[in-house]
């Protein structure tokens, strides 16, 4: 049976509505799991495509949807917006509060293999999987079929593995095997993590076969080098992010080109002078917005 959702917080928004829920997360091992979902006014007349909004390190499910400036767009266009935390919270495994890139706040979008985090560190699960399910439970008015995905940082890196995933077979790992997402695109996203400072940590602290085990499922620039089909992809980065040695875009832009996706399926666009912050993210959330609504609403 799915679990009910709890009510904590509701705001009128761009004349549709902003809610706040928590609830038992099978998924993360039990614990309470916080949400936020935007539902655009055209919701109370019949079920709606979403977009869903991974965050990046040392966020909550509020980040986004405070400072993204995604609303009203999304409103515009008639599109939901659901967002996830970014880990499980209060999973209590030692060394899960050290250090702000991992454990709390630092979740990866992965199903955590090694037996100390596996319990609890399933966000990959919790997002593709669980979410949907347990929205869809609740009777919020969402068409699961048409949905999409961004992120930033390293909810981008999320955003991508998740939509790369499911164009590959079931060898690629564990979770969804049908075509999930219609869209993908990233703010500043971590597109080659096995060589990345943070994504090696957290590969080597989730995973039992550490980075060797990430490499064939989390890390976009793998990925897109094995998908053939016809992909829809945007990224932004900036180009005075102090976080660019983290993020390799331009391995992810290579192996886009080498597997035979052009500008069209695969945009990389460096963005002059802009940073890792929300001012960047808001300054193109528009762009964003539109860019799925193209696919959401085809
Ligand atoms: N804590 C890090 C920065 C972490 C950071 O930049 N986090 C990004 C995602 S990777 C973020 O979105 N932070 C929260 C915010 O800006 O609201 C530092 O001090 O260097």
């Amino acid at each position: 049976m799915a679990p009910s959702l709890t009510q904590v917080s509701s705001n009128k928004h761009f004349e549709g509505t902003l809610t706040k829920y928590k609830f038992k997360s099978s998924a993360l091992g039990d614990l309470d799991a916080a949400f936020n979902v935007f539902l655009p006014a055209n919701a109370a007349s019949a079920k709606v495509p979403v977009l869903v909004y991974l965050a990046g390190l040392t966020c909550t499910e509020d980040n986004g949807a405070q400072k993204g400036s995604f609303m009203k767009d999304a409103a515009q266009e008639g599109i939901a917006l659901v967002f996830p935390d970014t880990s499980p919270r209060g999973a209590n495994v030692p060394g899960e509060d050290d250090s702000w890139d991992f454990g709390s706040g630092a979740g990866f979008y992965v199903n955590a293999t090694h037996p100390a985090w596996s319990k609890h560190y399933n966000m990959r699960a919790h997002v593709a999987q669980e979410l949907p399910a347990v929205i869809e439970a609740a009777g919020i008015p969402i068409d699961w079929s048409r949905q999409s995905i961004f992120g930033h940082s390293m909810g981008g890196h999320g955003a991508l593995t998740l939509y790369l995933q499911s164009f590959l077979p079931p060898a690629a790992g564990p979770g969804p095997n049908e075509r999930q997402y219609r869209s993908a695109s990233a703010f500043s996203p971590i597109c080659n993590p096995t060589i990345a400072p943070w994504g090696t940590k957290a590969f080597s602290g989730y995973l039992e076969g550490g980075i060797e085990e990430a490499r064939n499922v989390y890390d976009a620039t793998q990925l897109i080098s094995r998908v053939k089909e016809n992909v829809h992809i945007l990224i932004d980065y900036g180009t005075a992010d102090n976080f660019l040695f983290q993020l390799n875009p331009d391995n992810f832009l290579k192996a886009a080109r080498e597997a035979g996706h052009d500008d069209v399926q695969v945009r990389v666009r460096s963005q002059e002078g802009y940073d890792h912050s929300y001012y960047f993210i808001s300054t193109f959330a528009s762009d964003h917005i539109h860019f799925h609504a193209n696919f959401l609403k085809a």
